[in-house]
């Protein structure tokens, strides 16, 4: 038996577009976001794809870029599950930051291992921080995280750590009954995903830079081994263009 499962990072968020960390900001997708979106929805409907049920975070750029696709697809009406483990991982004090010029501040190599190391988390969120009441009182959060769960900053492992147990619990048992998932999340919850299936190794998943609105593929088999791994649904060269774009935002300007 061969599974397939589509993931999706969310399109071009206002902050990306303004280069700054974003983490559990809830920023808007921009209008290239919003774009993307719907390509991304017009190349699974022109392979043929629909799905049974999908997964995305409690933050509205993910929301939005599954609900876009999902209008693509004219499958408007599937089961739609949100949950904080889908969130991007918390990025801490750095949340509004921009990122060219914290590299400036800081030097690219401290930004590249608060971005991409494996277990080095960011400063954490301070009280004194104007995101610190936006995220914290945020009633989304009324159901979970708990006091004790509630990140102040998050690097991939602690991502990761929160991530992995609603792929156990609740993805994979449906991936195995069947159904056909899509999961509309963020760069770094879907990095620590595709770390997982692929079993790569702290090094090779800080070279990953996942491109915003591009969907990807996984076959797997009954063992959630795949068989396939990360196959894009877009041409080798925009995608590998849209990876390096992501890569060069922690660059001092
Ligand atoms: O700012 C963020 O939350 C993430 C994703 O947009 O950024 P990075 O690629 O730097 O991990």
């Amino acid at each position: 038996m061969v599974y397939k499962i589509v993931m999706i990072r969310h399109g071009e968020s206002s902050w990306n577009k303004e280069n700054r960390f974003c983490g559990w900001f809830d920023a808007d997708l921009s209008e290239k976001g919003v774009q993307e979106a719907h390509a991304a929805g017009k190349a699974l409907k022109d392979a043929g794809y629909q799905f049974d049920a999908a997964h995305t975070s409690v933050l509205k750029r993910a929301q939005i870029t599954l609900q876009t696709v999902l209008g693509e697809l004219g499958q408007s009406d599937i089961p739609i599950n949100k949950t904080w483990r889908l969130n991007e991982r918390h990025y801490g004090g750095l949340t509004g930051l921009d990122k060219a010029e914290t590299a400036a501040k800081h030097g690219e190599a401290q930004v590249q291992i608060w971005r991409r190391s494996f277990d080095v988390p960011p400063p954490p969120l301070e009280e004194s921080s104007e995101f610190y009441k936006i995220i914290m009182d945020d009633p989304r959060y009324a159901n979970g995280p708990t006091k004790e769960e509630f990140p102040m900053f998050e690097s991939l492992k602690l991502t990761i750590e929160r991530t992995l147990p609603y792929w156990n619990d609740v993805i994979v048992p449906q991936i195995k009954e069947g159904k056909r998932i899509l999961i509309a999340a963020h760069g770094n919850s879907l990095r620590g995903i595709v770390k997982h299936l692929d079993n790569m190794s702290e090094d090779a998943i800080m070279g990953l830079n996942l491109p915003t609105g591009i969907p990807f593929v996984y076959e797997l088999d009954e063992n959630m081994k795949p068989i396939t791994s990360m196959q894009f649904l877009g041409d080798e060269e925009t995608v590998r263009k849209a990876m390096e774009a992501v890569a060069n935002q922690g660059k001092a300007k």
